[in-house]
C-alpha cells in the first residue's frame, strides 16, 4: 500500500526510546526514503542492541500501518567502546585525550568562582542551540553541586538495560547526563580523586550519547580536578569562560583561561553574566556587580566577548522553574542574549 512521508513520520513519532523521547526528536532517524509501501531509514546509535526492541516495534507498527517492506540500517559510529563496569569507584586507565564516539564537538563552560551563573548560561544556551536544530547534548559534570536536571526539568533515574552503557536523557532537545541523576537529592557526594575520573570517564564514554553536533560540558567553578580529568580523557574542542564583572570573579576566572591555556585548549571566548540589573517593576538599570569589567578582560586577553547577559528575575525564575528561559520565554530581550551566542557558535562552526 502507497504511504506518505508524514504518514510514516506521525507512526514513528508514536514510538518512544527507553530515555522517554519520541524517535523522531530524539534524532535516532536519518535519511528517511518512503517509496509506495517501502519504507528505509537509518537509526544512528552508538552500540546497537539496546535499541533492538524499538527497531522491532517500528518494523511492526509500520507493516500494521500498510507498509510492504521496512528496511532499517542501525549504524555505529565508530569502534564500540571496551566493555565497562559501573561500578564508581574504577580507576580510570590511563588514556589520551579521546573523541567521543558520535559527538562532534566537545565544548566546556567553565567560570573560576562559583555561583557566577556558568550552570545558567550552559543550560540556556544548550536549549537554544538544540532550537537552531543542532543535535546537543549536555554533560553536567559539576560533581558538587550539579543543577542541570533541575534547570533542564529532568528527573528519573537514566537506564542501563544492557547494565554497560547508560540512556541519557532529554528534554527540550537536549541529550543530558549528570552525576546529580545517579545520586539521591540530599546525598551530599563526596568524591575522591580517583572516583572523580572513574565517574567522569563513565559519563564521557558509557553514556550513549548518540550523534551529536555538539556536547556541553558544564564544569564545577575553579581549577581542579575534574577540569584536569576532562581535558585529560576528551578531546576539548573550547572552553567558554563565564564571570561576573567583579573584580574577585574575575581574578577567579584569569586562573581558569591560564590553566585552559596550558591544557592547550582554545578559549571561544568570555560572556559577562549580571552584567547589568534592570528592575522588572519600573525599568529602572543599575550595575549591581559593576559593568564591563568582562569585555575589558577580554579584550586583554585578546578573545571575544560573547554575550553581556542581564541579571533578571525572569532568567532565576525560569532556571529554577526547570525551562531555562530560551525555552519559557523565546523571544524575550534575556533569552535572545543567549540565542545569539548560539547563532555566533553555529556561524563560527564552533557548535
Ligand atoms: N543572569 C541572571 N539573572 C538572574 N539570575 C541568575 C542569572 N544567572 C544566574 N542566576 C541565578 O544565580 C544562581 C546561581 O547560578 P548558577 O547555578 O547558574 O551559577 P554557577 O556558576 O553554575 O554556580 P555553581 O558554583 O554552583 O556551579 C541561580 O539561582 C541562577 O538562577
Amino acid at each position: 500500500m502507497a504511504l506518505t512521508r508524514e504518514q510514516v513520520l506521525e507512526c514513528l513519532k508514536g514510538i518512544t526510546d527507553p530515555s522517554g523521547t519520541d524517535i523522531v526528536a530524539a534524532g535516532l532517524v536519518r535519511a528517511l526514503n518512503v517509496e509506495d509501501g517501502n519504507v528505509r531509514f537509518v537509526m544512528e546509535v552508538v552500540r546497537p542492541e539496546p535499541y533492538l526492541p524499538i527497531k522491532a516495534e517500528v518494523e511492526e507498527k509500520l507493516t500494521a500501518l500498510g507498509a510492504d517492506q521496512v528496511s532499517i540500517v542501525m549504524t555505529a559510529h565508530s569502534k564500540p567502546a571496551a566493555p565497562p563496569d559501573l561500578k564508581p569507584s574504577r580507576k580510570a586507565e590511563p588514556a589520551g585525550p579521546e573523541k567521543i564516539p558520535g559527538v562532534d564537538r566537545i565544548i566546556a563552560i567553565a567560570s573560576g568562582k562559583g555561583g557566577v551563573g556558568k550552570s545558567t548560561v550552559a543550560s540556556n544556551l544548550a536549549c537554544a542551540l538544540a532550537a537552531e536544530g543542532r543535535r546537543v547534548g549536555m554533560l553536567d559534570a559539576d560533581v558538587y553541586g550539579p543543577s542541570q536536571p533541575r534547570m533542564l526539568g529532568v528527573s528519573g533515574r537514566p537506564q542501563s538495560p544492557d547494565g554497560k552503557l547508560i540512556l541519557p536523557l532529554r528534554n527540550f532537545g537536549v541529550t543530558m547526563m549528570s552525576i546529580g541523576l545517579m545520586t539521591n537529592d540530599d546525598q551530599a557526594v563526596v568524591w575522591r580523586g580517583p572516583m572523580l575520573m572513574g565517574a567522569l570517564q563513565q559519563m564521557l564514554t558509557q553514556v550513549q550519547w548518540g550523534a551529536l553536533d555538539v556536547l556541553i560540558v558544564d564544569l564545577p567553578p575553579g581549577t581542579g580536578d575534574v577540569q584536569m580529568t576532562l581535558a585529560q580523557k576528551a578531546h576539548l574542542d573550547g572552553a567558554i569562560i563565564v564571570s561576573t564583572p567583579q573584580d574577585v570573579a574575575l581574578m577567579d576566572a584569569r586562573k581558569g583561561i591560564d590553566m585552559f591555556n596550558q591544557m592547550k585548549t582554545p578559549i571561544i571566548g568570555m560572556i559577562e553574566n549580571m552584567s547589568t540589573h534592570i528592575c522588572s517593576n519600573c525599568g529602572h538599570e543599575e550595575h549591581v556587580f559593576g559593568h564591563g569589567g568582562v569585555a575589558a578582560e577580554a579584550e586583554k586577553l585578546g578573545v571575544p566577548l560573547l554575550a553581556e547577559i542581564p541579571l533578571h528575575l525572569d532568567i532565576r525564575l525560569a532556571a529554577d522553574g526547570g525551562a531555562p528561559i530560551v525555552v519559557s520565554s523565546p523571544e524575550s530581550a534575556q533569552a535572545l542574549a543567549f540565542r545569539n551566542v548560539a547563532k555566533t557558535l553555529i556561524e563560527a562552526g564552533k557548535a
